[in-house]
């Protein structure tokens, strides 16, 4: 039987209300109503990362100076797929066109609406993913210093800059680090990041709205335009049309532009010729994957981050050894191993490790990705893989497409969100959904019952 989360909103929500109350324990009654009392969540809807918003900037620096390293150790033991927590100030201004909604978590850890905060307006930079907190070595050396270069003040000696390399391997830290040091060098550049996702779902909301005009002129003037997942819009032939014009005037402009994507930009099947043409013009620089030097050298650098935590050289020789691909997925393993040393007092040791990663490490061998689930199931079923992110309703690519959220949420550590997404952006309810029918399906129906078997078989090798 297959467990899957619930809703990620309301997830984040009570991860936040158990976050709370173990702050409310270790700090101390006057401490925490002083500082973190007043901090709150808000929640964008299945963001990993997680941000919490505190009503001034002096509170904010004090918080992130003492707490910002606690509260995602705290939230990743919850929620292991978190991948930071952004500690923001609030301010009281008119909301802006894209602002989330803000979920405050009252004392009794129940999520109530409030009004957006012009923390949307700002580009949502991670203050962890800055250039000193970027380990080089020959795999992202030309990736590193080209973003680097990027983010210099002046004429762009290059632009676009296209990143690419598989899953957690650094190029969204990279671009958040151009946004960082750009804003650095001139704070009232317009910065805009967002996914490609994103991007989309602006778009047509703004089409939905009858007002794409001030859509691109939002975009079409920032200084530093930076989208992520570019993959996304393969197949999504309005958004894509839309995209290519932002980015031949950001061009034209001689503004900056970034674009990360899990692929080349030739390799990116589903997305037209004159875009991926248009991005090939800058610098495409990739990242391999992490060698065993670089990952202990990665271990090590986040130890840093993490004061008071001691964890011994044969547990990250440990992780760094098993956990091969995914830099993401040894960041949270040591973010996990530390959290639970310190909510139980225990000192960390291979046992302690073991025990605590027991699955990770066990799991960290083979690790299936959504794209090779997509490619499986739509050759299974002699389907293109963009079938499976199209809107087809019909049941010969519905049915597949069902069976393959399945499997990623049996066989990834992904969110039900982030499947969505992977799926031509669908709602993480409509994977719930996907997940129950088909385990359900597989009790009385043989035929998916054995394809669901077959797929099983030849994904987990
Ligand atoms: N060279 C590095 N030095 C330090 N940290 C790194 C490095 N590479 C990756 N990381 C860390 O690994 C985690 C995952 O990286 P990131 O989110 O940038 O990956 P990604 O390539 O954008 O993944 P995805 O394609 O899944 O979005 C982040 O916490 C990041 O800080």
């Amino acid at each position: 039987m297959v467990r899957f989360e619930v809703d990620r909103q309301g997830e984040t929500a009570r991860a936040w209300g158990t976050v709370r109350g173990h702050l409310r324990e270790s700090a101390g009654a006057r401490l925490f109503d002083q500082w973190l009392k007043p901090m709150e969540l808000i929640d964008d809807g299945g963001s990993d990362t997680i941000r919490l918003a505190l009503p001034s900037a002096f509170m904010t620096n004090w918080v992130r100076n003492h707490y910002a390293d606690r509260l995602a150790a705290e939230f990743r033991a919850i929620l292991p797929d978190v991948r930071g927590v952004s500690i923001e100030t609030r301010r009281a201004a008119a909301p802006a066109l894209t602002a989330p909604t803000v979920l405050s978590v009252a004392n009794s850890g129940a999520p109530v609406a409030a009004k957006p905060t012009a923390a949307a307006e700002r580009p949502p930079l991670d203050t962890r993913f800055t250039f000193d907190r970027f380990v080089v070595d020959g795999s992202n050396k030309v990736a590193f210093n080209a973003a680097k270069a990027l983010a210099e003040p002046g004429a762009p000696r290059f632009s676009p800059l296209f990143l690419h390399s598989g899953t957690g391997q650094g190029k969204t830290h990279l671009m958040h680090a151009v946004g960082h040091a750009y804003l650095a060098a001139v704070p009232d550049a317009r910065v805009i990041l967002m996914s490609a996702e994103r991007f989309m779902f602006e778009f047509v909301s703004a089409m939905r709205a009858k007002d794409t005009h001030s859509f691109k002129m939002r975009l079409r003037s920032a200084d530093l335009l930076m989208i992520d997942d570019l993959q996304f819009i393969a197949g999504k032939d309005a958004t894509q049309e839309e995209f290519f014009h932002t980015i031949n005037e950001v061009m034209a402009a001689n503004q900056r532009l970034v674009v990360c994507a899990d692929r080349c930009p030739q390799g990116l099947d589903g997305v037209e010729a004159r875009i991926t043409s248009r991005l090939s013009v800058g610098l495409v620089a990739d990242i391999k994957a992490p060698d065993l030097s670089l990952r202990l050298a990665i271990l090590k650098r986040k130890l840093v981050d993490m004061p008071g935590a001691s964890v011994p050289a044969e547990v990250l020789d440990l992780l760094a050894g098993r956990i091969t691909q995914s830099i993401r997925d040894l960041e949270g393993a040591l973010g996990r191993i530390v959290a639970y040393a310190q909510l139980t007092g225990e000192s960390v040791d291979l046992d302690f490790a073991v025990a605590t990663l027991g699955d990770v490490l066990r799991g960290a061998e083979r690790r299936v990705t959504i794209d090779e689930i997509q490619k499986a199931v739509s050759a299974h079923f002699e389907l293109k893989p963009v079938d499976l992110v199209s809107a087809r309703r019909a049941v010969v690519v519905a049915r597949p497409r069902q069976i393959a959220m399945y499997l990623a949420k049996r066989l990834t550590t992904r969110s039900l969100p982030e499947i969505g997404r992977k799926f031509g952006g669908r709602d993480h309810s409509t994977v719930i959904h996907a997940v129950r029918r088909i385990e359900s399906l597989r009790d009385t129906d043989r035929e998916i019952d054995g394809a669901v078997r077959t797929l099983l078989r030849e994904l987990e090798g």
